[in-house]
């Protein structure tokens, strides 16, 4: 046998100088509701239930310039990559310094804009290191040296867009580890699956043309009045890349929870997922879809079981090639369990079932509306969801005994 030959690991990606990125004036909740505390609680929740010693603990590195630039302009990375960058662009560029105007926000601090405070000192590394830290995980899973990862980063990313920080985000961690997936590992079929409650207009942007990348969201989007507003059904990709952009894009009325996000996964989701047949799986992980956000940050109810179940449906693709990349979630109890129970699926224990009310309960009227509206607009592109799309009118139970054996808890 080969001597030392282990399975591989679940890789688990923390730095505590994440931590420190945030606003001068030194305010957490609800000033700034994405701030260091959050990695914290999570981290300390892994470490405490002994689920972090069951993984693979690996180094953040900060993602070099040439990396961030996978995606990102010059300029944006001349501006949030802190001195070295600066140095370096603005001396192609010429321009002395940052080539945006920060603004000075009502707390004291500076920002990007209204939401996204900066620090001079802190937010640079923290951002270069969150990026770098998934990056690793993602390129080590692709090679079969990590079974699947958990990138436990801060700032988030699935806003940021080429040259444009924004909604508490500097660099698209997500969109640069895809990138360099395809570019530096020659991987043709990258599957990202985003579930924080808030579309990820940044990532969307960044691979609309590109079929290479196939980019599904789940997020509330209250026909666009809801934060970022971008995300519709009918946003479907352009040119190469039509077709390979799917919108799930949810009322913001009843409250969704797991009855919804089940029925999404086994109609609309897998089907299409399955059919593309990914090489490697990332997760714009927000867990700001999780019960205990009211809006503006959430309005839903999804358990932390629901998330684990999701990953669990992920992980039967790409061989089980699965990186959960953390973006959003701002109520630290919700965060901690929802991230314990990823972290139990990526491990390959069995996640708990969700409520049996919500196992039992049939999608609201609005939600299946959303879920055939997705089914219209996918149907010239993935044929296969003009049937599966049925399987949004029933309850998870009924689905599942439509097709026995496919529940998890079965088996
Ligand atoms: O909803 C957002 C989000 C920005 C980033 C969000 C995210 O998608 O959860 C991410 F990127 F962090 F993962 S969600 N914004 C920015 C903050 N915000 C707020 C704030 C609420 C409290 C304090 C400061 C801002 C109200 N509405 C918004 C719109
Ligand atoms: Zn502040
Ligand atoms: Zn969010």
């Amino acid at each position: 046998p080969l001597v030392g030959a282990r399975a591989p690991a679940t890789g688990l990606a923390y730095d505590a100088l994440m931590l420190k990125h945030g606003c001068a004036c030194g305010a957490h909740a609800p000033t700034h509701p994405e701030h260091g505390g959050r990695l914290q609680s999570v981290w300390a929740r892994l470490c405490e239930t002994g689920l972090a010693a069951r993984t693979e603990r690996t180094r953040a590195r900060k993602a070099t310039l040439e990396e961030l630039q996978a995606v990102h302009s010059e300029a944006h990375v001349a501006a949030w990559a802190g001195r070295a960058g600066a140095g370096a662009a603005a001396g192609k560029a010429g321009a002395e310094g940052r080539a945006v105007r920060l603004v000075r926000l009502a707390c004291g601090g500076l920002g990007v804009d209204a939401d996204t405070a900066f620090s001079d000192a802190h937010t640079p590394p923290a951002a270069r290191l969150a990026a770098g830290a998934l990056l690793d995980l993602a390129v080590r899973t692709a090679r079969g040296e990590l079974r699947n990862g958990f990138a436990i980063v801060r700032p988030p990313g699935h806003h940021a867009e080429p040259n444009q920080a924004m909604g508490f985000c500097f660099f698209n961690n997500v969109a640069i580890a895809a990138r360099i997936l395809h570019t530096r590992l020659g991987l043709q079929r990258i599957l990202i699956v985003d579930w924080d409650v808030h579309h990820g207009n940044g990532t969307q942007q960044i691979f609309y043309e590109d079929p290479h990348v196939l980019y599904i969201s789940l997020h509330r989007h209250d026909d666009g009045n809801f934060f970022p507003g971008t995300g519709a059904a009918t946003e479907c990709g352009a040119g190469a890349g039509l077709g390979y952009t799917v919108n799930i894009a949810w009322p913001g009325h009843p409250p969704l929870a797991d009855a919804e996000y089940l029925a999404a996964f086994r109609s609309i989701v897998m089907p299409i997922a399955k059919e593309y047949d990914p090489e490697i799986v990332l997760v714009s992980c927000g867990f700001d879809a999780a019960g205990g956000h009211p809006a503006p940050m959430g309005g839903y109810n999804v358990s932390a079981a629901c998330f684990a179940h999701m990953t669990r449906d992920l992980m039967t693709l790409a061989n089980g090639k699965v990186v959960l990349s953390l973006e959003g979630g701002y109520d630290l109890a919700a965060m901690c369990d929802c991230a314990q129970e990823c972290v139990r699926a990526l491990l390959g224990d069995r996640p708990a079932a969700p409520p049996l009310a919500e196992l039992a309960r049939v999608p609201a009227p609005h939600a299946q509306r959303a879920l055939r509206a997705a089914a219209a607009a996918q149907a010239p592109h993935w044929p296969q969801v003009k049937r599966s799309v049925a399987l949004a009118s029933a309850s998870a139970l009924e689905a599942g005994a439509a097709r026995p054996g496919c529940l998890q808890s079965e088996r």
